[in-house]
């Protein structure tokens, strides 16, 4: 690959000290007696020799001594920043508790302290002030990196523009493409792009620890947004590189331009419609349904519901429908109310997705102006309802109601992170809709109990999809990401859905296999690269075999 020192590089150059404190060769108290003499060690650790295991059983004892979430979510960064074998298997052996920490929802908060919490640095800050430094500082990293995940903190989660402290985000999803997906933690680098922040509390912080300016926009920001995509390319020019949590305006943009360029792709578009398509397909098979019957609705256009729009309305096409019969299956709404074509505010990505004027011929209302969710719901009377909005309650009773009085099994995902941000709470959903609402949401709830019966609510989150994308694209290095690996990747989900077995189970696999989901998910993706030709040819088996290889485990190497 490309140039820069390997892990076992540093291994033989680090000692004493230096060696206990580089997270990626650490081992603590699990050093061996000959590590210890070999390393300058001795003296250095106390003299109990540790397992792996052992370290594990003490860092869940120190874990669980803390009571809130956010200490908790202190105290597992810093565990990474001091070894990150021992983390992630800490991770794997408590993923269903330890998720929701590290990543939606606590992250949300963890953005949005992150000057307060700030303990030492993880990856790289590229501010707008030093972006003629940009080569400079990717030659900072002196490791080979296969996965980078950047955001320029504008839009994290449903929270707004946090800023600099958006960097616990990419943290975050990195975090999850060693968990879930297998990638070493020694090859994948967190970026921020630091332009400002329009957030007026951040800037009144004395504490904030970004660059104090308001956000740079227009020619500047592109200019700045193409030096900082040369400078990857020159510098790690195989590179998967993510894009994370951008406004939705910058986002579209930015994959438009550069998706043909390098391995790129943007979450929040393309892995959000992945797991939304792979989890609706999983519904609508669960209950006997087909897709190409289903009216969808879906509340909020940004880069999540237009995404999600897109990649069902091309499942559509593949099962059969016309361009026209498959358009006239959605209904999108934003803060205006319904993309139709009578508007004259959409730009040409949101007028593909209007509807026509002949549809919505003998609605109850008037529609030669603003169309409101209800009027929609009420009129089209929809199978499917997604929320995309960031925006608390805006799945109200009233409409969900209406929504379940014409449907049998009402499909019903409140998307939006963090849990705060919900459009309604799975409880609520299956109070209104009395118990026959089938539900995912975008981050983590509890089971909830209905009439007796126990509902385990799916984590309807792209974090089913990239860590399984990271993989299969390193697995068959591939060298771009196509529709139609983020289509397979889909699919292989649907596939994994406990529900096609027994309806009343979860739409999504249990927490507990991700990594066996991640396999399948990346061996559907590899495929799928090389159908597209943008990997070289493989077999089914070596495939696999790339995939095992590919995959790091928690555990200590001999140094
Ligand atoms: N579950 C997941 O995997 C996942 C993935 C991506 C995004 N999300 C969540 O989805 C939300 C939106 O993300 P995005 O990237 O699309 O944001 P965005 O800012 O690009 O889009 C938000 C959209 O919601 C619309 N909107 C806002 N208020 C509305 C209202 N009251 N009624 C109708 N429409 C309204 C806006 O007009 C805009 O079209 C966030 O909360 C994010 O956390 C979840
Ligand atoms: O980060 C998440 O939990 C999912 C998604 O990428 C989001 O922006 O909400
Ligand atoms: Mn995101």
């Amino acid at each position: 690959m490309n140039s820069g020192r390997s892990t076992e590089e540093f291994s033989i150059q680090k000692r004493g000290h230096l060696l206990i404190e580089d997270p990626l060769l650490n081992k603590g108290t699990a050093f061996s007696d000959q590590e210890r003499s070999q390393f300058g060690l001795v003296g250095l650790l106390p003299p109990h020799i540790d397992t792996l295991e052992e370290q594990v059983e003490r860092s869940y004892e120190a874990f669980c001594d803390f009571q809130n979430d956010i200490d908790k979510h202190i105290f597992l960064r810093q565990l990474q920043d001091e070894n990150e074998t021992l983390y992630y298997r800490l991770l794997l052996e408590h993923i269903s508790e330890m998720m929701p920490i590290v990543y939606t929802p606590v992250v949300g908060l963890a953005c949005e302290r992150f000057s307060h919490i700030y303990r030492r640095p993880r990856g790289i800050f590229i501010s707008y002030p030093e972006r003629d430094q940009m080569d400079e500082i990717l030659e900072n990293i002196e490791r080979d990196i296969e996965v980078i995940v950047v955001t320029d903190g504008e839009r994290i989660l449903g929270l707004g523009d946090q800023g600099a402290g958006g960097m616990g985000i990419p943290i975050g999803k990195l975090s999850l493409y060693t968990l879930c997906g297998g990638i070493d933690p020694a090859k994948t680098l967190p970026i921020l792009l630091d332009l400002g922040t329009n957030n007026e509390e951040r800037l009144d912080d004395p504490r904030y620890v970004g660059w104090r300016e308001h956000r740079i926009k227009g020619a500047e920001y592109d200019a700045f947004i193409d030096q900082f995509v040369q400078a990857v390319k020159k510098r790690f020019p195989d590179v998967l590189l993510q894009w994370e949590d951008f406004a939705s305006v910058d986002a579209e943009r930015i994959l438009d331009k550069y998706r043909d360029d390098l391995c790129t792709f943007n979450d929040d578009i393309q892995g959000t419609a992945a797991v939304t398509t792979g989890t609706i397909l999983a519904a609508i098979e669960a209950a006997g349904g087909k897709l190409t019957d289903q009216n969808i609705v879906m509340l909020g256009a940004g880069s999540a519901g237009v995404g999600i729009c897109l990649q069902l309305k091309q499942a559509m096409l593949q099962s059969g429908l016309s361009e026209d019969e498959a358009k006239a299956r959605f209904y999108v709404i934003d803060r205006d109310g319904l993309l139709h074509s009578g508007r004259s505010d959409l730009d040409e990505l949101h007028q593909r997705l209007a509807q026509s004027p002949e549809n919505l011929q003998g609605w109850d209302c008037d529609v030669s102006g603003a169309i409101s969710f209800a009027d929609v719901v009420r009129n089209a009377k929809p199978g499917v309802l997604v929320g995309a909005t960031g925006q608390t309650g805006a799945f109200t009773e009233e409409i969900i109601r209406e929504m379940a009085s014409h449907e049998e099994h009402p499909v019903i995902f409140p998307l939006s992170n963090p849990t705060s941000r919900a459009e309604a709470t799975p409880e609520d959903l299956l109070k209104w809709t009395d118990g026959k609402a089938v539900i995912a949401t975008g981050s983590p709830f509890d089971p909830v109990e209905y009439n007796g019966v126990t509902h385990v609510i799916a984590q309807c989150n792209n974090s089913y999809i990239f860590p399984a994308m990271g993989l299969g694209i390193r697995a068959s290095r591939a060298r771009r990401v196509t529709d139609s690996m983020f289509m397979a990747a889909a699919f292989a989900l649907k596939e994994a859905s406990p529900a096609l077995k027994d309806p009343t189970a979860s739409l999504l696999p249990s927490l507990t296999i991700i990594r066996d989901v991640g396999r399948s998910i990346a061996r559907a993706v590899a495929q799928a690269a090389i159908d597209a030709e943008v990997a070289d040819s493989l077999t089914a088996e070596e495939i696999d075999q790339r995939i095992e290889e590919t995959m790091w485990k928690p555990e200590y190497k001999s140094l």
